[in-house]
């Protein structure tokens, strides 16, 4: 007869949360499928075309709107908001500002993307202005999300060895009352206190344009599906869209048929691969 095996209770709650999240993240992508929240995108010209495939293979109904003209008619209406620094020039900051501002007023969340935000004092300048505005997410990879930290929080309070740490992660997000998300093989998330990784995606992901700029509206879509809980939706959409591109990937032959599978994955996701598939672990 086989030998009966005892689990610690502290282990056995660790595996129960992990084993959680395939229902938390299939919660909440049927409640995008459901109530097709709509997502205005401030973003750049490269990640337009994905990024509204993206939202509406979700579910979502995405809205590329920038004109200042429009801002105050249309932000109030949406259910989430978008702002992507990409291709930032002086006369769509202000349309940036202002759907943040408002955005922020009425309750509606909302995500930054601070795509190479060091690139340019500019750039640097708008970005801080914006995370001064209260976005309820700040998602990037980890070169921005470390040069958006030394920053907000300043190099010396930085550990020197450990400079995109977890620890300095959890600064960030305390400093900007944020959930700060980077991206990268392992998705690392915090809220400033837990901290998740996303064990979801595949290398491929990184050779097409905006993969980052895309899930950074997904993340908009899942935080419209439940806006009290911003790090739950965070985690869930980067492992959802990482469990689409590995899908996706067993069917392209390179980044631009990942693009087409990837959105397709997404799309057709059910809950046995969501169950399978979601592989989000707790950190320390
Ligand atoms: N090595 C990897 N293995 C698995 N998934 C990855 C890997 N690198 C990136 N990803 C996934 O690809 C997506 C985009 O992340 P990435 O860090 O490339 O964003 P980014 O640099 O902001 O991209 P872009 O600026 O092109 O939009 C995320 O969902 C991430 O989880
Ligand atoms: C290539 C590129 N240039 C500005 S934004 C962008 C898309 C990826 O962030
Ligand atoms: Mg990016």
């Amino acid at each position: 007869m086989e030998e009966k095996k005892t689990i610690p209770e502290t282990q056995k709650e660790e595996e129960e949360e992990e084993e959680d999240w395939g229902s938390k993240a299939w919660k909440l992508i049927t409640k995008v499928r459901e109530k097709a929240p709509l997502i205005q995108c401030i973003t750049n010209y490269v990640s337009m075309d994905i990024m509204a495939n993206t939202l509406l293979a979700s579910g979502a109904s995405p809205a590329m709107l920038h004109s200042i003209n429009e801002i105050s008619d249309f932000t109030p209406h949406v259910h989430a908001l978008c702002i992507n620094i990409g291709t930032l020039s002086p006369d769509w900051l202000p349309s940036m500002k202002s759907s943040a501002t408002l955005a922020t007023q009425l309750n509606i969340p909302w995500v930054l993307d601070p795509v190479a935000v060091s690139a340019s004092d500019f750039r640097l300048k708008a970005c801080l202005q914006l995370v001064g505005l209260k976005p309820v997410v700040i998602r990037g990879n980890a070169s921005e999300i470390l040069a958006l930290s030394t920053a907000s929080v300043g190099s010396d309070k930085l550990s020197k060895i450990n400079r995109c740490g977890r620890s300095s992660l959890k600064s960030l997000a305390q400093a900007c009352g944020a959930v700060v998300a980077v991206s990268g093989a392992v998705d690392i998330i915090t809220d400033g206190k837990r901290v998740v990784g996303v064990h979801n995606g595949v290398p491929m992901m990184q050779r097409d344009y905006a993969t980052g700029c895309a899930v950074t509206a997904l993340i908009a879509a899942f935080l419209a599906a439940d806006p009290l809980r911003p790090f739950e939706a965070t985690a869930s959409a980067l492992s959802i869209f990482g469990v689409a591109g590995e899908i996706g990937m067993d069917l392209a032959k390179g980044p631009a048929s990942l693009r087409m599978h990837l959105i397709d994955s997404l799309h057709g996701l059910d809950q046995k691969s969501v169950f399978s598939g979601v592989n989000i672990t707790s950190m320390p």
